[in-house]
């Protein structure tokens, strides 16, 4: 064993005081995750839009982005149920790279972990208390979700975890939305059979102890594309993609059928431009389509202030990760979502 303890254990009770939502805050969280469900469940027809940086690497930057995305709920709410990506926990292919606020609190610093732990939550908490958007974010670390469940209001496994039966089992005792991505492999029924696993009761050993869960009822499909054994990104937005992923929906008899579509990562080829086109082929497929109306209500757009990435944090505003759209063509695009909705 080469472990080395470089800090002292986290009192998961005291972390949890910092950033801790009360009062009207707490009430409007609350009222916004009922609203949430209740679109998830079918009872709500509005879309789920889960948009944002793809990671929130500069406080400022991600709050200022935050407070416009706010404004833009307002104009759109009767059509587009927004809620904020504010990731921080970065899966990295090879390992390397940046791996989120979690890791670098300061993207130009070094890893500080409980610094990093400190820096989320008070991410959290300022989007939600500042800006009253709620907020979405990746469950890399599934250990890690006490530190963060009472602030965030829906939770994606990745397309690295997915097949992971800690997140699988970890999803299933989770009380809000909990998107399972399917793998970089394109595999669908990976993806189907993690939906499953974490809709179902399950028991196994998370945080030192015993634990029981009653399954979470609104783990659903996100569609992300996938990625040849020669690297080349295959779709899985296409109408017969589609088709066939309500199938297998169908075939399983899962809870609260709902599929996103990732527009970004190896649907878009990375190619975030992409992703206005990516959305208006589903718009249009769910105009044309009743399933596909009926089953997908969902989008996942990665956009931050400025277009495109960079390699290091020099640009204020612009991801160090995944290229993104920019606040100009975001706008754009939500307006068009919603125009083509009311129609
Ligand atoms: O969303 C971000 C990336 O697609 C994911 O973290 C993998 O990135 P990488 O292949 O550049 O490591
Ligand atoms: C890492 C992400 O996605 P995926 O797991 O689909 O690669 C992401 O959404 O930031």
């Amino acid at each position: 064993m080469t472990f080395r303890e470089i800090s002292p254990k986290i009192n998961i009770n005291e972390m949890k005081e910092l950033g801790k939502l009360s009062g009207e805050a707490l009430k409007h969280k609350e009222e916004r995750d009922k609203e949430l469900h209740a679109i998830m469940k079918g009872e709500d027809d509005r879309l789920l839009l889960i948009i944002g940086p793809c990671s929130s690497d500069n406080e400022e930057a991600v709050l200022d982005y935050a407070h416009r995305l706010a404004k833009l709920q307002e104009e759109v709410k009767d059509k587009i149920f927004i809620v904020m990506r504010v990731y921080t926990a970065k899966p990295r292919t090879k390992g390397d790279g940046y791996k989120g606020l979690i890791h670098q609190p300061d993207s130009k610093g070094k890893p500080n972990l409980i610094n990093g732990i400190k820096a989320v939550r008070d991410l959290h908490y300022k989007v939600i208390t500042e800006t009253g958007l709620t907020t979405a974010d990746e469950m890399l670390y599934p250990e890690n979700l006490l530190l963060i469940n009472d602030l965030v209001s829906y939770h994606a496994i990745g397309a690295r975890s997915v097949e992971n039966q800690q997140h699988r089992f970890v999803a299933s005792g989770i009380d809000v939305p909990t998107g399972m991505k399917n793998p970089t492999s394109g595999n669908l029924n990976v993806m189907f059979n993690a939906i499953y696993t974490a809709q179902n009761a399950q028991n196994f050993l998370f945080n030192y102890a015993e634990v029981e869960t009653e399954g979470n009822p609104l783990a659903h499909a996100i569609l992300r594309g996938g990625l040849n054994e020669y690297g080349k990104n295959i779709p899985n937005y296409y109408t017969e993609n589609l088709l066939d992923a309500i199938k297998v929906y169908e075939k399983m008899n899962l809870k609260n059928p709902f599929i996103i579509i990732d527009a970004n990562h190896d649907n878009s080829g990375k190619q975030y431009l992409e992703q206005i086109r990516i959305v208006r082929q589903i718009l249009i497929n769910r105009q044309w389509n009743e399933q596909i109306k009926k089953y997908v209500r969902g989008f996942m757009i990665e956009s931050y202030i400025e277009e495109g990435r960079q390699e290091e944090p020099i640009e204020y505003g612009k991801s160090i990760t995944d290229p993104c759209l920019g606040w100009e063509s975001t706008k754009e695009l939500i307006h068009e979502i919603y125009q083509t909705e009311a129609k």
